[in-house]
This record gives C-alpha cells, sequence and structure tokens, in this order.
C-alpha cells in the first residue's frame, strides 16, 4: 500500500453550543479530558486513512457531524484532540460561494479565489474564458457577485473551484443548488477529476450520488464514526437505521426496474410483491 494521502488520526471537536466560534481561552485551556457545561463533541474519536485515488461518500444524518468532518480535512476547522495529515492540497467545494466578495465584479473574484489558491495570473488568464463557459455566466462577468442569483453564484464558485489542480476534492451538498442540467455538468466534472486519480470525499444524502461516484463509505453518528467500508454496505445501514421508507420504496422499486430490465423477473413475482411493504426491508 502506498503512504496515505490523508490520515486522522483519533480526531475529536469540541463545540460549544451558544457560541459561533471558540474562543483563545478556549483553545489555549484545553487541558480537559472533557467537556464543559454548553459543550458537545462535534466529532469525537474518529480515525481513518485515505489512499491517494479513493472514492469516499461521508453519509448521516442532519448535524452529526458531516460538514466538520470536511471542514476540518479542508484546515479549516483544528481538531482539539487527535492529528490529521493532509499530503497534498485540497480544492473545496464545501460552503464553496463563502470566500466570494459581494461587492468585486464576477471577473475580480475568479481572479481572487483561484489566486488565493495559488493559481498565477497567467494561468487564470488562459483558463478565464473556460471558467465563465462553464459557468455559463458570460454575460454577467462585470457584473457584482452580489447581484448574481444563488444558483449562479454556486456555478461561478464550483467553476473556480473545480479547475484547481489540487488531488484532493472535498463535495458537500453545494451542488443540490445548481439546476439539473448544471449538476450534471459538475458531475461530469467530478468524474473526469476522478479519472485523473484524485482523492474525493463527498458528502451526501443521495444514494445515487453516492453509489455513483464513491466506492468506499463512512457512516457518522453524533459525531463518532460507526462504519468504515463498502460505500453499498454503508448505504444500506444508514438508510436502513435512518427508517426513510420513502428511500428503501425507492430503492425497492429501482430494482425491480433493473431485474425486469435484465430479464429476471416475471409477471407472478411482481403480483405477489404489490404491496408487499412488510417485506421491503428484505428485499431491499
Ligand atoms: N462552529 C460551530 N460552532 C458550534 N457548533 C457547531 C459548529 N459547527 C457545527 N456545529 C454543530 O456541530 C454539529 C455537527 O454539525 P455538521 O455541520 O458537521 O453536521 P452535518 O452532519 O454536516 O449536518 P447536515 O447534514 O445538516 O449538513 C451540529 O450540532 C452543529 O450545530
Amino acid at each position: 500500500m502506498t503512504e496515505p494521502i490523508i490520515s486522522v488520526q483519533d480526531i475529536s471537536i469540541r463545540f460549544h453550543r451558544s457560541r459561533r466560534h471558540r474562543s483563545l481561552r478556549d483553545l489555549l485551556f484545553k487541558g480537559e479530558s472533557g467537556v464543559r457545561a454548553g459543550e458537545f463533541w462535534g466529532l469525537r474519536h474518529i480515525s481513518f486513512d485515505v489512499q491517494p485515488g479513493e472514492a469516499i461518500g461521508v453519509v448521516g444524518r442532519n448535524g452529526q457531524g458531516k460538514s466538520t468532518l470536511l471542514k476540518t480535512i479542508a484546515g479549516v476547522l483544528i481538531p482539539d484532540e487527535g492529528r490529521v495529515n493532509v499530503n497534498g492540497g485540497v480544492a473545496p467545494l464545501i460552503e464553496i460561494t463563502g470566500g466570494f466578495v459581494g461587492d468585486l465584479t464576477v471577473r475580480d473574484n475568479i481572479y481572487l479565489a483561484a489566486g488565493l489558491h495559488g493559481m498565477g495570473k497567467k494561468q487564470i488568464a488562459a483558463s478565464f474564458e473556460e471558467i465563465v463557459e462553464f459557468a455559463e455566466i458570460e454575460d454577467f462577468v462585470d457584473t457584482p457577485y452580489k447581484h448574481l442569483s444563488s444558483g449562479m453564484k454556486v456555478r461561478v464558485a464550483f467553476s473556480v473551484v473545480s479547475r484547481l489542480d489540487e488531488p484532493i476534492m472535498l463535495v458537500d451538498e453545494v451542488l443540490a443548488v445548481g439546476d439539473r442540467a448544471f449538476r450534471e455538468k459538475c458531475f461530469e466534472r467530478i468524474d473526469e477529476m476522478l479519472s485523473q486519480g484524485r482523492t474525493l470525499f463527498m458528502v451526501s444524502h443521495s444514494e445515487a450520488n453516492l453509489t455513483r461516484f464513491c466506492t468506499r463509505g463512512l457512516y457518522l453518528r453524533e459525531g463518532t464514526l460507526v462504519l468504515d467500508g463498502p460505500i453499498q454496505e454503508v448505504v444500506d445501514q444508514y438508510f436502513s437505521d435512518s427508517g426513510d421508507e420513502a428511500a428503501l420504496r425507492r430503492r425497492h422499486e429501482r430494482r425491480m426496474r433493473r431485474m425486469r430490465r435484465l430479464g429476471l423477473l416475471n409477471e407472478e413475482d411482481e403480483e405477489e410483491d404489490d404491496g408487499d411493504e412488510d417485506n421491503l426491508r428484505t428485499v431491499v
């Protein structure tokens, strides 16, 4: 096995319920092993290694630590305990519009964002047309960023960040903002990046997206890693734990359609299966 590109060793992150940011005092006096009143563990004792080129899907219900984990890998959050080693640059497609400046034009923002990620002026100029074209905002390059619609903002940000030549990509649910056609373009771009051997971390609640891109899954519950394994196994466990009957039904229907296409299902089987909700969990 090669050297891991990401190594997460027993990390924990403590949050305060009533303060968005921890104070300097919190950062300096962190000797206690537990949490103080009003604090909780956003992440607790998380460990895993990632090999270059792996595509990892992170699942879990809302508020279980998925974004916190991605932000830690991006270096935006520093763990209170444990260590994270990231051996390569990161293209963070998470909260991607965050670094953009509302009063600056789209053009200036493209130069600013790409520059902050280490692209030289010449390099940006060479990619500028392509970035604008991918985002489909040709008519708005001199418009202040704040006047774009939220979908257009995400397009610009995705277009810039996905152009960065970084070996690690972090993708959060930001893509949910784009329309269907643009989302498909983004997915093609992610496919392209994966085929170049980049490493992917993707947070998603969509089984289709998780199984399309990822081979391995990490399942977070209350800030702890409850399962690290093949993506299908992790997704199955997640949906079954969350009792998401609608998702189970959709998955069941997809499986039936697949079997029908392959000629593995005859009409009698289909009649028997109709409305058999109780069997749903065992079939999927
Ligand atoms: N900077 C912060 N300060 C205090 N609490 C925080 C901070 N960031 C996250 N949290 C809390 O940590 C917990 C985990 O948040 P996180 O955003 O990682 O969840 P998530 O699994 O990504 O959820 P979702 O699916 O809703 O995006 C939540 O309770 C959240 O309120």
